[in-house]
């Protein structure tokens, strides 16, 4: 590179740092030069041979700013003593000079003409891959599918429709109810990461019972790449030592916390309430017990949260463990105001039976009766039911046509009806694909030591209990559960298996039992343990190589743990709650069991435990199959089960009347739920079809997708090396010559990632890159936000452009500058518009496309470009212009189909919501306010959208 001319007092700018704004030579010594860049603060020594610097001249034309911030247009330069003078009118008014040492220092300088007219030019590869970069921004934006594709996992419908459907409302307030092990974990963070990158929401607290704090901050992290910050008594602690913040809450966008550290401190609780956050996750909501008169600490706490939340998820498998009063008292967390009263709430419920019998109809394409018919007249309107229900019934209409009344009658009735909006709950019946559950019941005799103990006989639930503690002469010597459990793992030696029961002392006794007694290794996991040694316990057990064979839980280990990887499961004793039952199955039972669910249960003959198990094997079926109805006739049943337990030695016969009556019950009881208010509300769960198209479209996503060459033409222009590291996979590291500092998300040591799904999902340890990875997402922003390949030239062969002739391409953006909450890219995303003009003012945007001819390129030296640039830049001013007023139009066409698609949109959606306001009061007026608020201010921003130069390609024909 030739030395430069510089003299203090010029005016440069840096080539790779355009960001420090204009630069002043302060100082020049020997062969170093020093800038000061007072916009950036910045003070940069250079080599004077090879500074990478170009010098700021404007010519008459250019407008230019000074640092008091008057306007000059310039009419004349002068040159003295190798500084130059701008001379103009001030302001367009009184004559003015400015010497470039005064020019503002804020001045963009980034600007694509600016920067062509300066010589400030990119290589072509950089223009090639800024023009990519908008393009997938334009279409990334447009997606309805935001959130959902970029998670590390399976692609499973019923999770998805929920996310879908939850996920782009905004302040979403639901209740995931699924059953046990279906994923209403990853439903939460699916919602959560749709509203996180929709801007919907920034701000969001977790909180959870403390022992599933670490599986959820894994599940954040490894699947969502959503980095939250754990809180307990010691970090706040730290936080407001540290001065950072008085509020530790505030201290933080994304907080994952323990119920407990909510309820055992009133001042946390406040400062927690005091967070402003967009969206509160619960998991486990059925621990917030509350009664009329007596609501729990734990649901006062989230009460008051939820009240200063505009979006809250509330989980549990088990919404109505407490009963239907606990299950009022969640949905009366989501919305007060609807829900005011547990006696009109019950009677409410009552009433849903007709309607789900006519959406039962429907569904099975089943002919709908007179009555049926007037019921749906008077539940839709007459409006929209009368043409639907005539074109069902008229048997003239082709079956297509009456099938389409059909499922938009259908459609209708779930929309409107039930706990549709506010509630979701999926079962294992509909979702499928679980593998079968098989019980094996173990007969062994009542021990002595436990025969003659007095007590209630639900105490022989669990004897061990009752025995005074005595060294040398502990139960677990004598209890033939012990010997039995020995031997299963002397049997299943290669297996893991996972133990549950109802107490800590059992499971620690029992720990005892296999190492004293036969030097078995087992991984503990009780309530009297600190979460990190649980965690570390649940980690032994799962280590596949080093691991332990079995785990013994407490009853604790029976909720939202993940232990898949196992498919034997010891009860060592039984609950007295078909709920917690189904929790305990659910550890193993949950999606990703590849095998056959073991279930072994030693019992005692003859005990409350033999009739315990048959209650729930012959009466409910609770084992193999998950027992809806449980809860439900436990509450009936459960002095006649009590009786039972005290009759079982003196009346055995009284069991079979108490069976029979069971096995009744559970068939009415689920023979209802099949039909009414729970069916409707599976239905309108996961609707079939649209979950289907859900799962096509982002596996067609995934299949189509362009990101591997995107990344990879990303890597190469900023020097980032990768690498082939296996099948599908490939090794990312910083390059020896990186254009910048750092590359998002890419620490020095390197990462190994992969672009498919399936090999992510086996291969937890490498990351997912997906388009919503924030590598991915933060290197769109990092190429657009820099000015990197916003101006470039190149000689080109091209029988349009004869040699010595030119024309310059000009990448233009439309954008609505609007919050981002308003997600205006729907209907309007930054959308790129081509033109290409040539040298005599002709629009040849449609005739020439040099992206298509890259190799027909050829760079030029800058020296080069700028001799001929500088004659020639009237009229590549003029090129510009011409260009923008095409562009404009261009632009008003694309708005006002932009307008017309978000009118038809809201319409839609606001007539959908008015409709269902009438008769299901389960959609609030705020609901509909509130799109009404959208679409108007969606429209504000919408008509103040604007068209932006954001790059240009001279193309000069060689
Ligand atoms: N789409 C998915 N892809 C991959 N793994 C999944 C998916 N959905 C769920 N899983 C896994 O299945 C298990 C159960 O999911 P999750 O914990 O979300 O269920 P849950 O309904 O919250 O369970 P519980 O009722 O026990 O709290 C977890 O190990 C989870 O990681």
């Amino acid at each position: 590179m030739p030395d430069l001319q510089f003299a203090p007092g010029q005016c440069w700018i840096s080539d790779t740092e355009l960001e420090l704004g204009l630069g002043i030579v302060t100082g020049m010594s020997g062969r170093t030069l020093t800038l000061q860049f007072s916009a950036s603060d910045t003070i940069r020594t250079y080599a004077t041979d090879n500074a990478p610097l170009t010098r700021v001249l404007f010519q008459a034309g250019d407008k230019i700013e000074s640092r008091q911030g008057w306007k000059m247009t310039i009419q004349s330069v002068t040159e003295s003593d190798a500084l130059v003078t701008y001379h103009g009118l001030r302001d367009n008014t009184s004559p003015a000079s400015l010497q470039e040492a005064a020019l503002n220092p804020f001045m963009p300088f980034n600007r694509p003409q600016a920067r062509l007219f300066a010589g400030l030019l990119d290589k072509n590869e950089w223009y090639e891959l800024r023009r990519e970069t908008l393009a997938h921004r334009q279409r990334l934006e447009k997606s309805d599918l935001i959130g959902l594709g970029g998670a590390r996992t399976e692609l499973l419908p019923h999770q998805l429709y929920i996310a879908h459907e939850a996920g782009r409302r905004l302040a979403p307030r639901v209740l995931l109810a699924d059953e046990v092990g279906l994923g209403k974990t990853i439903e939460a963070c699916l919602i959560l990461h749709t509203q996180l990158l929709t801007g919907r929401a920034q701000r969001a607290l977790i909180v959870v019972p403390n022992p599933l704090l670490h599986q959820w901050l894994v599940e954040l992290l490894r699947r969502f790449n959503l980095s939250f910050s754990l809180f307990d008594e010691e970090r706040c602690q730290a936080i407001e030592s540290s001065g950072q913040s008085e509020n530790p809450f505030q201290a933080e966008q994304l907080v994952l916390c323990g119920l407990n550290l909510l309820i055992d401190d009133e001042k946390r609780l406040a400062q927690a309430e005091a967070g402003e956050w967009d969206i509160l996750i619960v998991d486990e909501a059925h621990h917030l017990e509350w009664h009329e008169e007596n609501p729990s600490p734990a649901y006062l706490a989230v009460e008051r949260l939820a009240k200063q939340t505009p979006g809250v998820l509330l989980l549990t498998a088990t919404p109505e463990q407490l009963g239907r009063e606990g299950h009022f008292a969640r949905l009366r967390l989501l919305d007060p105001d609807r829900f005011h009263s547990l006696n009109q709430f019950q009677q409410e419920q009552a009433q849903y039976q007709p309607i789900a019998n006519a959406a039962a109809l429907l569904i099975n394409d089943q002919p709908l009766s007179s009555t049926d018919q007037d019921l749906l007249l008077k539940t839709l309107g007459q409006e929209l039911a009368a043409p639907l229900l005539a074109q069902l019934t008229n048997a003239n209409n082709a079956t297509d046509r009456q099938h389409a009344a059909r499922t938009q009658l259908t459609n209708l009735l779930l929309d409107r009806h039930g706990t549709g909006r506010g509630m979701f709950r999926n079962t294992r019946d509909r979702v499928k694909g679980f593998t079968p559950r098989v019980l094996h019941r173990y007969p062994l005799p009542l021990p002595d030591i436990y025969r003659d103990l007095t007590g209630h006989a639900t105490e022989q639930l669990q004897p061990e209990l009752l025995l005074p503690e005595a060294k040398g002469s502990e139960w677990w010597r004598i209890d033939p559960r012990v010997d039995w459990l020995i031997n299963l793992l002397k049997q299943y030696r290669q297996e893991k298996i996972l133990l549950i029961c109802a107490h800590a002392t059992t499971a620690k006794d029992l720990e005892q039992a296999l190492r004293m007694r036969e030097g078995i290794s087992a991984a503990l996991f009780h309530e009297g343990m600190r979460i990190i040694e649980r965690d570390r316990a649940a980690a032994w057990f799962a280590d596949r190589d080093q691991g332990c064979p079995i785990l013994i839980c407490s009853e604790i280990g029976s909720e939202g743990r993940n232990f898949q990887f196992a498919h034997h499961l010891v009860l060592f004793d039984l609950p007295e709650n078909p709920d917690l039952l189904e929790q305990r199955i659910g550890r193993l039972d949950r999606i990703g069991q590849k095998a056959q669910v073991e279930l072994h249960t030693p019992y005692f003959e003859g005990t409350a435990q033999e009739v315990l198990l048959r209650w729930y094997h012959e009466g409910l079926n609770a084992f193999v199959h998950t027992c809806q109805s449980g809860q439900q006739i436990l509450e009936q049943l459960k002095p006649a089960l009590h009786q039972a337990f005290e009759d079982c030695y003196s009346d055995p016969a009284s069991l079979n009347l108490l069976l029979t009556t069971t096995r009744q019950l559970h068939e009415q009881v689920t023979r209802a739920l099949k039909q009414g208010r729970d069916h409707l509300l599976e239905l309108n769960s996961c609707r079939k079809q649209e979950a289907g198209e859900l799962v096509q479209q982002l596996t067609g996503n995934d299949t189509a997708s362009s990101l591997a060459d995107y990344m990879e033409q990303l890597f190469n222009t900023f020097g980032v090396e990768s690498e082939p590291h296996s099948k599908d996979s490939l090794v990312i590291r910083p390059g020896q010559h990186m254009l910048t500092e750092h590359f998002p998300h890419l620490p020095d040591e390197g990462i190994t990632a992969t672009f498919d799904r399936l090999t992510a999902l086996t291969h937890e340890e490498w990351q997912f890159l997906s388009w919503e990875h924030p590598m991915v997402l933060d290197a769109i922003d990092m190429v657009l936000e820099s000015g990197h390949g916003n101006a470039t030239a190149a000689g080109i062969r091209h029988g349009a452009i004869p040699p010595g002739s030119m024309a310059l391409e000009l990448l233009f953006i439309l954008e609505c500058p609007a919050p981002k909450l308003l997600q205006a890219g729907r209907f309007l995303p930054p959308t790129l518009l081509r033109i290409l003009i040539d040298q005599h003012l002709n629009d040849r945007s449609d005739d020439i496309d040099f992206s298509t001819q890259r190799a027909a390129l050829n760079s030029l030296p800058k020296t080069v470009v700028q001799k001929i640039v500088t004659p020639l830049r009237q009229r590549i001013q003029t090129m510009i212009t011409l260009g923008e007023q095409l562009a404009d139009e261009q632009a008003r066409a694309t708005l006002q189909e932009a307008i017309k698609h978000m009118h038809t949109r809201y319409a839609e959606e606001q007539s959908r919501l008015e409709a269902l306001r009438k008769i299901n009061p389960y959609v609030r007026q705020s609901d509909v306010d509130q799109l009404q608020n959208i679409e108007a201010s969606l429209r504000r921003h919408l008509d103040s959208s604007r068209v932006r130069l954001d790059s240009v390609r001279l193309a000069i024909g060689i």
